[in-house]
Formats: structure tokens, sequence, C-alpha cells
């Protein structure tokens, strides 16, 4: 049964769009002077394609330089030979007999040569321009989508959970491919303006009214690109969020990650259903811009073809008149039509690139975005070692866009050397806390002291370097065992000594050695060489990164959810090991894991209701004792 959802979805995004349109579009609904403004964006663009490459940037501005002079030496090399062939067919061949006569053929062999020479010459020029301009654009797809790459990584974990930042994302990423054909129509501009140049030097010795008259015809044809062009960016902006959610049902309806849910519960049809559904919808407004685009697009352009047949009227009759020769007539009626192409293709070209100049806004845009996380000039490192702990004053936090406090009113201390346990509800805050810990937020209120410094005072790396942090939602890299548990210290990724230390430590040794690739192995079932792990083996991989990691503070978000009771016991016995000297952050709702830790602190709706020693809280009767006695009720 297809699975429609017309109604209040179908209408909040049709909302989404006509707001769109009021707002985030009508910036996009531009005036020429804005369009035209957008312009300058092509001198950026050609300087991060230049430092792709000088040497082949460099090759395609000479290769077309050149071209663009071969067009008007063959018409007039062509005009030469009409007006040789007319000379030699009108004189007398009678005299000097046919050696003569092969004599007289002689200039013509050459000028046929020399067409042919420059005909040849065009054709290896435009192959050569052809590659050069392709290999550019490999590497400036690479080089750009690399800088995407460094820079999204840059900025603050907020950005990656802003759905319009997102949008912002996708457009730029759609920018790092394709670029190179704005280049390549921006240089085949240059090229063309230096052709037509020559040709109207041509042209202009003979008529130069016509030009004008070549010109002005065209101006409605290039209104109306310019016009449909500012059309297509706006429909492409509004709608980013509904391509992104096609990515995404596309990602959802075929993936690894996903198959095994998308079959149990039968998906599959309601996902394709709700991708035909959008699709449609964007297909059929792309449909309407593009049928109106191309009937304007046939009328204009009639428009300059009234001007160039005018014009080659003109000429017809000056040539039956006898103002031209016949060359002259080969000459003029080759370059209008080559000029008029040229032309019509320039102007086309030209609101083309103004138009793309609109999309390169995004990308430059994009790399503008500044982290708000960030160091201080001159920021010191971190103490090592920290002698006092993290004191947290009052802290508040609340997630951007969300009036709720997700933690608020946090006072207590992390003491250097003591292993702390956070114990709440779901929702009561703990990952929250955990990351204005580690700096990947910062507190709204309130601050956080490292041995009686606030932590924004340090240098952001050295903070960084000093935390490790395993996520309850750890990453499953699908790279080797090896490197799954180097990603805890990346830089020592060669150590294989301290890999295999770590992976002995959190007990993945034994998981990795019965790969059938050992520590080679690639994990994950993304990639035809991979081997799937269970849910605790993964567990057990992701937590050799904090051995591997051995940081001064190290948080562990439920550390041990998906292991077994033995190997939960065992990675307890080795936790000492792992926790000597260094203070560590322990979230668990299992009260076995809690109690290994030195103090206990309950965190209810954001804010700290208890710390104390296990038995101190016991003892206390309040929520832990509550939750504990839940607990234990479950095992008896
Ligand atoms: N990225 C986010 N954006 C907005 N709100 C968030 C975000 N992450 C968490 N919250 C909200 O902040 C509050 C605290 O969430 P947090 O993840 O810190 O809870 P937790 O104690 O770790 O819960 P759990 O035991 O379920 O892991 C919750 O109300 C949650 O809805």
């Amino acid at each position: 049964m297809p699975i429609h959802s017309t109604g209040a979805r179908g209408d909040r995004r049709a909302a989404r769009r006509a707001q769109g349109r009021g707002g985030r579009a009508a910036e996009a609904d531009l005036s020429v002077r804005e369009r035209l403004g957008a312009l300058r964006n092509v001198p950026p663009l050609f300087r991060l394609v230049w430092q792709t490459s000088p040497p082949l940037f460099a090759a395609g501005l000479v290769l077309r330089l050149v071209r663009a002079l071969v067009p008007v030496s063959m018409l007039y090399v062509g005009k030469l030979i009409v007006d040789e062939v007319v000379r030699v067919a009108g004189a007398e061949p009678a005299l000097g007999g046919v050696a003569a006569w092969g004599g007289a053929l002689e200039p013509l062999a050459w000028l046929l040569a020399a067409e042919l020479g420059l005909a040849v010459l065009s054709e290896l020029l435009g192959r050569a321009v052809a590659l050069s301009d392709s290999l550019l654009g490999d590497l400036f797809t690479n080089e750009t989508s690399v800088r995407l790459m460094r820079h999204a990584a840059a900025l603050d974990l907020a950005h990656f959970e802003d759905a319009d930042f997102y949008d912002h994302l996708e457009r730029a990423r759609r920018q790092t491919t394709g670029r190179m054909v704005l280049l390549g129509q921006i240089l085949g501009q240059v090229q063309d303006s230096i052709t037509v140049a020559s040709l109207a030097v041509g042209l202009a010795a003979y008529a130069p009214g016509l030009l004008f008259l070549l010109v002005v015809a065209l101006v409605p044809a290039f209104l109306g690109e310019a016009h449909f062009n500012a059309q297509s960016y706006s429909l492409a902006y509004s709608w980013t969020p509904e391509r992104r959610e096609l990515d995404y049902l596309r990602y959802v309806g075929a993936s690894d990650e996903t198959a095994k849910e998308v079959k149990v519960f039968g998906l599959n049809g309601y996902l394709a259903e709700r991708y035909r559904e959008l699709a449609d919808a964007y297909y059929l407004a792309n449909r309407t811009l593009a049928v109106r685009r191309a009937s304007w697009g046939a009328a204009l352009s009639a428009v300059g073809s009234l001007g160039y047949y005018g014009a080659y009227a003109f000429i017809v009759y000056r040539t039956a008149a006898g103002a031209f020769s016949i060359g002259d007539l080969t000459f003029l009626a080759g370059s209008f039509g080559r000029m008029r192409g040229l032309l019509e293709g320039m102007l086309q070209a030209f609101s083309t690139v103004s138009g793309q100049a609109l999309y390169l806004a995004d990308l430059f845009s994009f790399f503008e975005i500044e982290p708000r996380v960030v160091s201080a000039p001159d920021a010191p490192p971190v103490p090592e070692p920290i002698r006092e702990g993290f004191t947290f004053e009052d802290v508040g936090f609340r997630y951007p866009g969300s009036d709720h406090w997700a933690v608020r009113h946090l006072s207590f201390t992390l003491r250097a050397g003591e292993a702390l346990a956070l114990v709440g509800e779901n929702g009561a805050g703990k990952t929250t806390l955990v990351k204005l810990l580690a700096r990947l937020y910062d507190p709204d209120e309130g601050r956080i002291l490292l041995d009686g410094r606030d932590l924004r005072e340090y240098d952001l790396d050295s903070l960084r370097s000093a935390v490790g942090v395993i996520f309850q939602d750890f990453v499953r890299y699908h790279l080797t065992a090896s490197e799954n548990i180097a990603v805890g210290r990346i830089a020592e990724r060669s150590d294989h000594a301290r890999i295999e230390t770590a992976a002995e430590r959190s007990l993945a040794d034994a998981v990795i050695e019965s790969l059938p690739g050992g520590y080679a192995q690639v994990l994950g079932r993304r990639f035809s060489e991979g081997t799937e792990l269970s849910g605790g083996q993964w567990q057990k991989v992701a937590l050799g990164r904090a051995y591997m990691r051995d940081a001064q503070l190290l948080i562990l978000d439920e550390p041990t959810a998906a292991l077994d009771a033995r190997a939960e016991y065992e990675v307890f016995e080795r936790f000492k090991d792992l926790t000597e000297g260094k203070t560590a952050v322990l979230i668990s709702h299992r009260f076995s894991t809690v109690r290994m830790a030195d103090r206990i602190l309950v965190l209810e709706a954001g804010e700290v209701e208890e710390v104390g020693t296990h038995e101190e809280l016991l003892a206390a009767g309040g929520r832990y004792a509550e939750l504990f006695e839940l607990q234990a009720q479950g095992y008896r």
C-alpha cells in the first residue's frame, strides 16, 4: 500500500518553501546588478584554480590564446582562395600552355595547404585545451574537497547539529565538482572575445554598422538567459533541504548500516514512495522552469537571427551591386556567421558565468564560517600533570536553538587523579557535561576551571590532546582493526607495540587475533574484504582507543554497555590500571560499573542532586539509593 504523506508533511514542506521564497530564496531572487556583483567570486576561483596547478592553468591559457586567432586566419585564407580561384578561372590559359597553367595554380596550392594546416592546428589546440581542462578539473575537485573536509573539521560540533549548516555544507559540497566547467567557460569567453575582436577588426573595415546591428539583436536573448539563470539558482537554493532529504532517503533505503532494520520492518516501500513523492515534486518545479526557459529562449534568439539575416542580405546586395568581390562576400558572410555564433555563445556564457558565480558564493561563504570554540592567542598548554582538577562554577548550557537548559547551576570539582562516575536518568545531562569538559561546547553561564584557570584560556589542541573520550555512540570505522584502535592517538598509528598493548588491555586482542587478517583485517561490511564484529566486540575495540590515547583525563561514556558479564568484570579488573594516576569520568547505568568509581555524582534534570562515595550515597537514602535498589531488585 503506498504511503502518502501529502497531508501535514507536504503542507509543512510547501509552507517552508513559500517561506523560503519570501525569505532565503528572496535573497536568491536577485537583481541584475546583484547578479553581476556575484562575478566578484570569479577572481578567487581563478586564484584557487591557479594554486591547484600553475603549469596546467598557464598551458590552458596560452593554448586558448593561440587558438583564438585561428578562425580569422582561416576565413582570411578562405577569402584569398576564392579570389585566387576567380582570378585563375578568368585568366586566359592559351599562351603559356599547360606548364604556365600549372604555374598559375601554385599559389592556390599554397593557400590550400595553409588552410589545411590551420584546420589541423585548430583541432590539435582544441584537444590540448580539453585535456588540460580535464586534468586541471580533476585536481581542482580533489583539492577543494580536501579543503572542504579540513574546514568542516575545524568547525564547532554545534555547527554539525544545525540543519541550516548542513544545507550550506551540501551546497558547498556540490560546488567542489563541476566548477571547472565554469572556469572553462570563462577561459572560453576570453578566447572567444579575442576571436571576436579579430573578426571585428576585419569586418569594421567593410561594414561597421552591421557589427552594431548584430550586437543589439542579441541583447534580448542575453537578458532572457540572465533572468532564467537567476530563477534556476533560486529554485536550487530553496530546494536544498529537500535535496538533502532525497540523499538521506537514498542512503537509508540502501546502505549497509540500515539494511537490517529496513528489511525486518519492511520499510523499503515506504522509503521508495517517500523518495518518489519528493523527487516528483522537485522534477515538476524544475520542469516548469525548464519549459518556460526553452520557450522564451527560442523566441528571443529568433530576434538575434533576424539581425544576422538582415546583415547577410545587406552584404549579398552590396556584392551583387559590385561593391564587394566574391572573395569579400565569402569572408564577410563567413565572418558574420561566425561572429553571430560567437557573440550569442558569449552572451549566454556570460550570463551562465554570472549565474554560476552565484553558486560559487555558497562555496566561498562556507569557507568563511568561523569556529567559535577556539584558542585564545598565545594560549598556554594544559598543565602536565593536572594538579587540582576541574571545577565547575555554576555552569549552565543550552544547545544552540534550544530554549531548554540541558545542564544548569552545575557546581562541583572533579579532582585530579580521581575516578568520578556520573549517574542519572536518560536526558539528565551526563553526556552534555562531558562535552563541556572536552570543550566541544563552551558554557553559556558560569565557567569551568582547570587548575584554577578558565578552560577557555588554554590552548585548544593541547586540551583536546589531554582529554580522551570514548562516546557511547563511538564510531565504527570501516578501516583495519589496527587503525580502529590507532584512531585513539592517530599520530602513533605506526607504533604497533602500542596498538597491541592497548588491544590487550581492552580485551580486544582476542577478538582481533581470531580475525582472518588479524590487525590488518578491515572491519565492517562496507568493503569486500571487511568482517563484521558483534556489538560487544566493537566495544572492546573502541575501548582500546582509550588505552591508545593514554590521556590525562579519560572519559568513558557507557564503556561496558554492550559487554557480556565476564568481559565487563575483566574490563573493570583492568580499569584501575587504565586510570592509574589519571583523572577519569565514567558514565554508566550499570551500578556494578558505577561502584568502581571513587565518587559518584548524581544528575537530575541537568542539575547536581547528590555527590559522594557509593557507601555514602546508599546511606543517604536519596535518588542514588533508590536507583540502586531498583536495579538490584531485578537481580533478585
Ligand atoms: N545535540 C543536541 N541538541 C539539542 N538538545 C540536545 C542535544 N543533545 C542532548 N540534548 C538535550 O539535552 C539534555 C541532556 O542530554 P544528554 O545527552 O546530556 O543526557 P544524558 O544524561 O547523557 O542521557 P542518556 O542517559 O540518555 O545518554 C536532554 O534534554 C536532551 O534532549
